[in-house]
């Protein structure tokens, strides 16, 4: 089980003109095994802060995550590393999230070294093998660099690699957001599947209701770093205005205007 409990996270900026952004402002809530929780709110709400925080990016201003009975929060960075792995983010740039001048197959096998998954090219093969099956690509992915695939390849690779290391939760930072409507589809059902076959937790962040009512088992929806409203989103996104309001922002937004 994944507790937040009054999770709040302060950005300072500016040296002699301080300016602080409260972008998570004391946020709660639950993830049981197994189950998917959606973060949805308009740009800026502060999904992604709670997304860093949680894979352990950044540090609190205060309140806990407690993962498992141990509270991450109050742990030195060494005693954090093993939770790390566990509790891994997935973003939704994944052309960023890979190094140019690595083929893929290096892009997977690095962090099994680096957390020592493996130990020899044959275990780094198989595990490869599995990776490649379970996200439903190609071998003849693994010579290529970045630059020569797909969007929808490129998150797939991102996805393969952060399951490479086990984790129990997976934190999906709006993965489909740069894709188009059909690869956006593949990938979403994609994440369903691997959660079913594996019992992976999964903490979806998106603006879009639709994504956050077929995938999500409860929701949360942020606004302006705290948390408005909380539930089923078959009753939250239903509710009367709600849906209509997260809509109007959103369209707000593309036209150029609230925050
Ligand atoms: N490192 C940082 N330094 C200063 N301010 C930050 C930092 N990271 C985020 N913020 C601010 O915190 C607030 C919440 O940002 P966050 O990225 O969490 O929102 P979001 O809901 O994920 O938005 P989007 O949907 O656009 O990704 C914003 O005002 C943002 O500018």
């Amino acid at each position: 089980m994944l507790e937040v409990i009054q999770l709040t996270k302060h950005f300072t900026q500016g040296l002699l003109k301080k300016k602080t952004t409260y972008a998570v402002q004391a946020v709660s809530f639950q993830l049981p095994p197994g189950k998917t929780l959606g973060i949805m709110g308009t740009s800026g709400s502060g999904k992604s802060t709670v997304a860093r925080l949680i894979a352990g990016l950044i540090r609190p201003t205060a309140g806990q995550i407690v993962y498992q009975g141990t509270v991450l929060t109050g742990l030195s960075a060494a005693e954090l590393r093993p939770f790390r792995r566990k509790l891994q983010l997935v973003c939704q740039h994944p052309g960023l999230a890979l190094d140019p001048r690595q083929t893929i197959a290096d892009a997977l096998i690095e962090p099994l070294y680096v957390h020592k998954l493996i130990r020899s090219r044959s275990q780094a093969l198989s595990k490869l093998d599995k990776l490649l099956h379970i996200t439903q690509l190609s071998p003849d992915v693994l010579t290529k660099y970045p630059w020569q695939i797909s969007g929808g390849q490129a998150q797939r690779i991102v996805i393969a690699r952060a399951l490479g290391l086990e984790p129990e939760v997976l934190i999906a930072d709006e993965p489909t957001a740069m894709l188009d409507i059909s690869v956006q589809a593949q990938i979403l059902t994609l994440l369903k599947g691997i959660q079913q076959q594996t019992g992976l937790s999964l903490i979806l962040i998106s603006h879009d209701p639709d994504v956050i009512k077929a995938c999500a088992d409860h929701m949360v929806n942020m606004v302006n770093g705290k948390i408005a409203a909380a539930g089923l989103p078959s009753k939250i996104l239903t509710q009367s205005g709600n849906l209509f309001s997260l809509r109007q922002a959103m369209l707000n937004q593309s036209n150029g205007g609230i925050q």
